[in-house]
């Protein structure tokens, strides 16, 4: 058995002359959560639909599972799960008739059908609400529902197409708690997002743009390897000096954080620091530690312009999305 859950060369995927996904490579090994970054429209659902057989590759070689793609897709149905980036379950059905509908799809007698469900109710604490319908609950427990039915049949492969987009900071850490004791118990997550603090989660992963894979690898060696310095400036009229530092062929990105700007200065500049404290007028500077958002910058064509981040709707919360 492959050490490979996933093992795809050059996927491709047109729509017409719009090409989504463009000669993707990915090898992600078994028992490893592994993360699709980027911004919207870059190519994670398409890449996932083509991951999970859905949908037919315009070209490239696809081995999931071991299972070769498109030919095996069928074989595969029973052995990975896929929480879409829609609620996809029934509003007007209970949480426990959701489960119990899931079950059956997947061949359950009743017996194992009560157990199991009794289980993923203790499981994600949907047990005391188990009658109540599933278009009332809110999105915390929507997506605790959407995992328990993903998972129900027990995967070897979980697919996650932005599973975190509708809830709240406190849901998503205890929703990614879930996560790792899923792989924990062996289990291979690929899970798409355009969240920063939730990509640095993963074991590895990809930062997508336009269908290209622009890096990929694990945080810690993306932020090692992102061939920029990070130097934060801190003093008055901020907005000036960052128009002027943009203009100059050492900055690939500069962009302001309260009262500090963060500006990256290419590896090829000779002594990075010395050379922006020249440019900023007795200005303070920092070296500071790359974030994943630096990388995403510094890999995608986002340089000089505001920055790929912005302040997500859970400012306070100090996250960042693309
Ligand atoms: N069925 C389709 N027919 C035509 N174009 C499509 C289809 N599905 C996706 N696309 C196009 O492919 C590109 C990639 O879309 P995709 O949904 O994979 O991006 P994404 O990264 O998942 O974005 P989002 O975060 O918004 O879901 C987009 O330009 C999209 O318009």
């Amino acid at each position: 058995m492959s050490d490979l859950a996933i093992n795809v060369q050059k996927m491709t995927r047109c729509f017409g002359n719009n090409i989504a996904v463009d000669h993707l490579d990915l090898q992600i090994p078994r028992g490893t959560i592994y993360g699709f970054l980027g911004p919207n429209g870059c190519g994670k659902s398409t890449s996932i639909r083509m991951l999970t057989g859905l949908l037919t590759p315009t070209s490239g070689e696809l081995e999931v599972l071991g299972q070769r793609l498109p030919e095996e897709a069928e074989a595969l149905r029973l052995r990975i799960g896929y929480m879409t980036q829609k609620f996809s379950l029934y509003d007007n059905l209970s949480i426990r008739e959701n489960l119990s509908f899931v079950a059956q799809i997947y061949g359950f007698n009743s017996r194992q059908s009560r157990e199991r469900v009794n289980e993923l109710l203790a499981l994600y604490a949907l047990d005391k609400r188990q009658t109540q319908l599933a278009g009332s609950l809110s999105g915390g427990q929507k997506q605790r529902l959407a995992l328990a039915a993903a998972t129900l049949h027990h995967p070897d492969l979980l697919f996650l197409d932005e599973p975190t987009s509708a809830v709240d900071p406190e849901n998503r850490r205890e929703f990614w708690e879930r996560l790792f004791d899923l792989c924990n118990a062996g289990t291979t997550i690929l899970v798409s997002t355009h969240y920063m603090d939730e990509a640095e989660r993963c074991h590895a992963l990809a930062i997508l743009e336009n269908g290209v894979k622009r890096a990929d690898g694990s945080p810690a060696e993306l932020m090692a390897t992102m061939g920029a310095h990070v130097l934060e400036v801190e003093g008055n009229d901020l907005r000036t000096l960052k128009s002027q530092l943009v203009q100059c062929p050492q900055v690939l990105s500069a962009a302001q954080l309260g009262t500090r700007l963060r500006v990256l200065v290419r590896d090829q500049t000779e002594q990075p620091q010395q050379w922006l404290q020249a440019q900023v007028n007795g200005r303070r500077i920092e070296a500071v530690r790359p974030s994943l958002e630096d990388v995403f910058v510094a890999c995608t064509g986002q340089h000089s312009a505001p920055p790929a981040s912005v302040i997500s709707p859970a400012a306070e919360q100090g996250e960042r999305h693309v």
